[in-house]
């Protein structure tokens, strides 16, 4: 079992695959699947993505960077209408942040963090890495370093690695265990290679899973076979 977690979350979470904005059912099942982490009794910090509101490269009239803060600040938004929904139904939780220091964002500092879990809190780390021309994958990955977690969890809308898109590619093979290496030169777009390269320099082990099926996410924190794992070789 682990007992301190990253999970990213798509911003599709929030919505629905393929939809846009924020969907009650869709909520509901989001706060299903992490109140079964929680109350596993596993340290959870989340870090979500914004692709129900905005990712930067949809806007190719402005410059990148410039695209890339409002993505960060979609991020801000999801964080916030998770703790929105979390605080209605009675999981405990803290949105930390370096880019916006709202009424209900704290700053991130590292003992502080050791300070919330102790409590019992859901860490959500909001705007993504601070910086355009990155994504949540990246901030999933610098985060989960950050916070000590001993694996990170993406959750998304496939059940694991394939040898290319499932979405795309109908007779896409499943690879159930590889290294970052591997992932790395087989060019696996399932997660950016920034992220791969982090959590195999500091040997985390990645575990990608499909977020719709139910009760994923609990199964691979009680140490289950899940979706793929990424591993050092
Ligand atoms: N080799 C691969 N194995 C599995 N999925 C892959 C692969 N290559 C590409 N993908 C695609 O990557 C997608 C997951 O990454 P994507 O960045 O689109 O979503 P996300 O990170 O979950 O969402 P968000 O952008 O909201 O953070 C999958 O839905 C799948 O279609
Ligand atoms: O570190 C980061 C993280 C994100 N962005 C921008 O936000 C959007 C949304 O994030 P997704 O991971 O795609 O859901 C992303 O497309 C970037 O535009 C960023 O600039 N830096």
């Amino acid at each position: 079992m682990y007992r301190r977690v990253l999970i990213k979350l798509s911003g599709e979470t929030m919505c629905g695959e393929g939809s846009r904005g924020f969907d009650e059912k869709s909520v509901q099942y989001l706060v299903k699947q992490i109140s079964q982490a929680v109350d596993f009794g596993a340290n959870i910090g989340i870090v979500i993505g914004a692709g129900n509101i905005f990712r930067g490269e949809e806007l190719s009239n402005i410059p990148y960077a410039i695209a890339d803060q409002i993505g960060m600040l979609g991020t801000v938004i999801n964080a916030l209408y998770l703790k929105g929904v979390f605080q209605k139904h009675g999981v405990k939780s803290v949105v930390v942040s370096q880019i916006s220091n709202l009424p209900s964002i704290r700053p991130i500092h590292y003992d502080d963090i050791n300070l919330y879990f102790d409590a019992g809190y859901v860490v959500i780390f909001a705007g993504g890495t601070s910086n355009p021309f990155f994504t949540t994958d990246t901030a999933a990955a610098l985060r989960a370093v950050e916070m000590g977690a001993e694996v990170l969890i993406k959750a998304t809308k496939v059940d694991g690695v394939y040898d290319s898109d499932p979405k795309k590619n109908k007779s896409a093979k499943k690879i159930e265990r590889l290294s970052y290496q591997e992932a790395i030169q087989r060019g696996l777009k399932v997660m950016d290679m920034e992220a791969f390269s982090i959590c195999g320099r500091y040997k985390l082990p990645i575990i990608v899973l499909n977020f719709f099926e139910d009760g994923a996410i609990l199964r691979a924190i009680r140490g289950e076979n899940v979706g793929s794992i990424i591993l050092p070789d």
